[in-house]
């Protein structure tokens, strides 16, 4: 009897602090647009998992009712709502906080990002033009490839629109950093938990550098070689993932978690939690190109603070020139793109 009075009251309690902290946590409304895809799915899974969220809407093409259905069963606090096409765009994105975008397709041996992009780019200024009448102050993450032209697109369509504030708009490098983390804790042998790697520049072969200098915990067991490679495997992660798909995609599952890992950091960022920092391709003024992945600070209004490269070793200088070239065009193929069209 004792005991049984004991078990409900700590479950009482359990309750009441769920309660609590699902209640001190404000209303926060996510949209994912593409959220049948092999991205969205998972991330539209991992996304109801974070209490952060109190509304997920998902939004597709195709098949999000059933998507929707599906993870609406799990007891968590976000309530879940499917939309489908663009009829239902608009009702999907009013009072969103924050849009994730994986809409587009992806990769198949032997294809570089750049030759999505004939596609994917009209897909993302489609969307951006929903975003900019429907929620125009919500944070944008944009995962659809090639991140170094999307990016760029979308800031073109909300500035036609005169909704855009650079602060909310990200291009979504987490992966990088991920691959980043694990490649370089299993070599430096040291607890992947622990680890961090800046990853700066763009989403796309040498625009996607990691400064290893900069890895944390450090470590000296790591040859040039090592580095070298280190670096060339975090470069071509993507292209890893997509040979072994053999024509099934690209990153799906790993993209779902650093996509979700970053929504969550935005999240946080405009709930007012402190020392939020992730790397993200943004508009910068830390080189001379105008859009430039590298460490931010987020905050309540999206980007607090956009953070410097900080000491690069000799290697990184190098990779840090080899890269401006071909960013800066896929940059301003992106702007070309979205003027005219
Ligand atoms: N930023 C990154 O690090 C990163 C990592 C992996 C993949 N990607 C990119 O993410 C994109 C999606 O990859 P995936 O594997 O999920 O592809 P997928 O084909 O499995 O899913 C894409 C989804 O987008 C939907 N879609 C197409 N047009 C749409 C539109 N106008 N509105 C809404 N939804 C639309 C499709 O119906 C599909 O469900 C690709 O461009 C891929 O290259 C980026
Ligand atoms: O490689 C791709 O095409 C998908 C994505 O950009 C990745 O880095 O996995």
């Amino acid at each position: 009897m004792r005991m049984s009075l004991l078990r409900s009251a700590s479950q009482h309690l359990r309750r009441r602090r769920d309660y609590s902290s699902a209640s001190a946590s404000p209303e926060r409304k996510v949209a994912i647009l593409g959220a049948a895809g092999g991205i969205g799915q998972p991330l539209a899974l991992l996304m109801k998992l974070n209490p952060l969220v109190s509304s997920l809407s998902l939004y597709d093409i195709a098949a999000t009712p059933g998507v929707a259905a599906d993870v609406s069963h799990i007891n968590t606090r976000a309530l879940v709502k499917g939309f489908v096409g663009d009829d239902q765009l608009g009702e999907a994105l009013e009072g969103a906080d924050l849009v994730i975008i994986p809409a587009g397709v992806p990769r198949k041996p032997g294809m570089t990002r750049d030759d999505l992009f004939k596609i994917n780019a009209g897909i993302v200024k489609g969307l951006c033009t929903a975003i900019a009448r429907h929620c125009p102050n919500a944070l944008v993450n944009m995962i659809s490839n090639p991140v170094n032209s999307t990016v760029p697109i979308a800031a073109e369509v909300f500035k036609k629109a005169g909704t855009y504030d650079e602060k909310k708009l990200f291009g979504v490098t987490t992966l990088d950093v991920v691959r980043a983390k694990t490649f370089y804790a299993g070599k430096a042998n040291v607890p992947v938990t622990g680890v961090n790697v800046p990853v700066v520049g763009g989403h796309a072969g040498i625009t996607i550098l990691p400064l290893f200098s900069q890895a944390t915990p450090a470590s000296n067991a790591l040859s040039h070689e090592d580095l070298l490679a280190l670096t060339k495997r975090t470069q071509d992660g993507g292209t890893e993932v997509v040979e072994a798909k053999a024509g099934k995609g690209s990153a799906t599952l790993s993209m779902a978690y650093a996509g979700a890992v970053f929504g969550d950091a935005c999240l946080k960022g405009l709930n007012g939690v402190p020392d939020i920092v992730e790397c993200s391709f943004v508009q910068s003024t830390v080189t001379e190109l105008p859009f430039f992945a590298s460490k931010v600070r987020l905050g309540k209004s999206g980007v607090e603070e956009v953070m410097g490269l900080g000491e690069l070793s000799a290697l990184e200088k190098e990779g840090l020139e080899s890269l401006k070239g071909e960013l800066l065009s896929s940059i301003e193929k992106g702007v070309k793109f979205a003027q005219e069209s």
